[in-house]
């Protein structure tokens, strides 16, 4: 699929990328366009090419077939240490016996800057991911989790890299101070005016922090588009899927009119069809469905269903219902139905727009 669009000025290319192991496509011809200063994220399950992807551009890894342009130029050929990428990892590695300041300093060493321009730098650095200056002389290994975490950014930083590559920085970091984290990170973006790309399994991370996103699917680059587009209209099953819980029904145009889904038997349903299909398959996330009240407006589409599970998830409810015996999900701010017991029938709807055509 050919992801790369136009109208835009790219740092970087991938033209046609492939990576096999032994007769195996880890990566199948990748086309992909990254623009200058984007935040791109990759998403997908485990073992879906993401890693391979990234060792790719920073040059730990090289494509079996297909180009990977840099400001015009191939850089198939140029090994890691001659691109102008750095890759933070999950598992930093960090120098356990070198202080902050001395692991932060290194890359500048190895160019051959004086003392005192690299100390000036390394806390120009600090300040920036929010180290206090008086851990210039702290060693690693007496710093928490989180604080290695930002003196890896830092030290990525040093290599004054143009493209950031992170393999999923904070996923061994707790909820809250990966929030603040990802929050961090976002600003540095902004500030450095730097490309950055990023793996991550959390969605939530992805659709925060990304401008555009990357869904991969057993080494094929399915669907890239910004966190809306992907959420809200989904190119396919997999990645409605994916991307987060969904109601999905198969649907076909009655020859009257209206539309039928075997999921829903017996509901004459109103959609709007995207490019005249008349069958396939539709998409209404949780948070779209609706309670039909007495008294309350009518959604296009209606169906009384049965209360089967109820979670709470902080500022939200899920519920889980069934009409006859297809599941059915809902997701409510918490709260707003405290009087439904579980087994009672409720009456739900949604409105054909916010049903999404979405192929196998
Ligand atoms: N050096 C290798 N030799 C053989 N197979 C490999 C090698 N590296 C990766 N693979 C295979 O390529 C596929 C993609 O691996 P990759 O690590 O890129 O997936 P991923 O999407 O990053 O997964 P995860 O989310 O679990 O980290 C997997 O099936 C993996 O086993």
């Amino acid at each position: 699929m050919d992801t790369r669009g136009s109208g835009y000025k790219s740092i970087l290319d991938l033209v046609n990328v492939e990576r096999s192991f032994e007769g195996f496509q880890a990566v199948k011809s990748v086309n992909l366009r990254i623009k200058q200063n984007e935040f791109f994220t990759i998403v997908g399950p485990s073992g879906s090419g993401k890693t391979t992807m990234l060792k790719m551009l920073a040059g730990m890894d090289q494509p079996t077939r297909g180009d990977i342009v840099l400001n015009g130029q191939s850089i198939n050929s140029l090994a890691a240490d001659q691109r102008p990428t750095c890759m933070v990892f999950q598992f930093l590695a960090l120098f356990p016996h070198m202080t902050v300041g001395q692991n932060i300093e290194f890359p500048m060493k190895m160019r051959g800057e004086s003392p005192e321009q690299r100390q000036e730098t390394a806390h120009r650095l600090m300040a920036m991911v929010r180290l206090p200056e008086d851990y210039y002389g702290k060693s690693v290994m007496k710093c928490s989790g989180g604080e290695r975490q930002r003196v890896a950014i830092a030290r990525a930083f040093a290599y004054d890299p143009e493209i950031l590559l992170f393999d999923e920085p904070l996923s061994a970091i707790d909820a809250k101070l990966r929030k603040t984290l990802q929050k961090e990170l976002k600003e540095l973006h902004r500030q450095s005016g730097k490309t950055f790309i990023y793996i991550t399994h959390s969605l939530e991370e992805a659709m925060f922090m990304s401008d555009r996103i990357g869904v991969m699917c057993r080494g094929e680059l399915v669907q890239v588009g910004t966190p809306e587009d992907i959420y809200m209209r989904p190119r396919n099953r997999f990645v409605a899927e994916f991307m987060g819980d969904t109601n999905i029904f198969d649907v076909r145009a009655l020859p009257g009119g209206g539309w039928e889904s075997k999921a829903l038997p017996g509901v004459s349903l109103t959609l709007v069809p995207k490019d005249k299909e008349l069958e396939g398959f539709v998409m209404v996330r949780p948070e779209r469905m609706q309670v039909v009240l007495p008294d309350g407006p009518m959604p296009d589409n209606v169906i009384d269903c049965q209360v089967q599970d109820k979670f709470e998830m902080g500022a939200r409810d899920q519920y889980e219902l069934v009409f006859q015996h297809h599941p059915i999900s809902l997701e409510l701010p918490h709260g707003s139905l405290s009087e439904v017991t579980i087994g009672s029938t409720l009456r739900l709807g949604w409105n054909a727009a916010d049903a999404v055509f979405v192929t196998e």
